[in-house]
């Protein structure tokens, strides 16, 4: 064994959060994967919900990214900062010990390259070592499913770039997808809708906060509306509109359908006796996007499946990361292909 402690970390690297678990002490850690800096000096201002804060709203000698893109990193050096800022800030919560053993986790489409720069970085950030696990992997640990056992667990994990969908028996993936639409697109597409239907300009964070106010999977069944401010691209000036929450359900629809036919896809390459499995135990929702209103119930009529949300959706990767630490000797002895 490599002396795995107390104080050892698991990290869920995410396009939008990035969450820290310490063993025994749970998730200690959780801030927006955004650091603001300045573009001359390249010198970091602020890291986390201070940069998030900062986003489109700095001045023209700051600005305020996400290193990652997609669920990978965009960004190294930025990344690499973060990291290591988001590692020092846990060990400054829980006491500093000698250099912690870390395990990542990835999206299960990662290339080798990328993997490899996700370790780099995770050293670079002052690891003592670092290892990965596959997100969907990381998912279903964490919310509990008996990944260890000859039972087929599926598990459907939307996060901001990616949406993962599992199938996991005996501690490995049996089959999976990995698609480029979560939440991120979610917010896009709305950005989109409101451009196109009233040439209204509204900024990422806005667009996101109507995601999560009445925003809905399916025709929602109140009349929920809200108002929003953008630029209006005529005049140029700022303005304020009223969107009703079935408008929203209409601009999210195409991004809903991708992530029901990722889900569909996974099933119908699933072995019989694991989809039975499925249908007994249900398909289990984790990552920010499965809060989306109705989004349970959506999938669950499309597939003809029950669905359950998972209980902590937006901390399960970390959970699930940070409790892969108790089996590390699998995961530094898997071969890629059975990972
Ligand atoms: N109540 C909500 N309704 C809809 N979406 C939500 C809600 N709460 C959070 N989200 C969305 O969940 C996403 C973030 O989820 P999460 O933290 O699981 O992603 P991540 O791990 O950072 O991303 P990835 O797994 O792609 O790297 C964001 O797009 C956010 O807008």
């Amino acid at each position: 064994m490599f002396g795995i402690g107390a104080k050892d970390l698991g990290i869920d690297l995410g396009t939008a959060n990035t969450l820290v678990y310490i063993k025994g002490k749970g998730v200690v850690l959780r801030e927006p994967s955004v650091v603001a800096f300045q573009t001359d000096t390249k010198q970091i201002v602020a890291v986390g919900n201070d940069a998030k804060n900062m986003i489109g709203r700095t001045p023209g000698n700051v600005i305020a990214l996400r290193p990652m893109k997609d669920g990978v990193i965009a960004d190294y050096e930025t990344t690499a900062k973060m990291m290591k800022y988001f590692i020092n800030q846990a060990y400054k919560k829980t006491g500093f010990g000698r250099k912690p053993y870390v395990m990542v986790c990835v999206p299960s489409g990662i290339t080798a390259v990328e993997e490899r720069a996700v370790k780099d970085a995770t050293r670079q950030a002052g690891a003592r070592d670092a290892y990965t696990i596959e997100e969907p992997f990381a998912a279903a640990i964490g919310a509990d499913l008996p990944v260890w056992e000859p039972t087929g667990s599926m598990v459907v994990d939307i996060g901001g770039g990616t949406t993962e969908v599992a199938i996991i028996s005996l501690g490995g993936i049996v089959t999976s997808q990995s698609i480029r639409v979560a939440g991120d697109e979610m917010d896009e597409a709305i950005i989109s809708y409101i451009r196109k239907n009233y040439n209204l300009m509204i900024g990422d964070r806005t667009a996101e906060t109507i995601k999560m106010e009445i925003g809905s999977a399916g025709m929602p069944e109140g009349i929920d509306s809200m108002e929003i401010r953008g630029r209006d691209l005529v005049t140029g000036l700022p303005k304020t509109i009223e969107i009703t929450a079935e408008e929203v359900a209409k601009a999210l629809h195409d991004t809903v359908y991708a992530i029901i036919e990722a889900v569909k896809m996974t099933l119908e390459k699933t072995p019989p006796e694991l989809a039975a499995d499925i249908m007994d135990r249900g398909i289990v929702l984790t990552g920010g996007g499965a809060l989306l209103r109705n989004l349970d119930k959506v999938i669950s009529e499309e597939t003809n499946m029950p669905v359950l949300i998972a209980e902590n959706p937006l901390d399960c990767v970390a959970i699930g990361t940070g409790k892969a630490l108790d089996n590390i000797d699998v995961f530094k002895n898997r071969p890629k292909d059975l990972r």
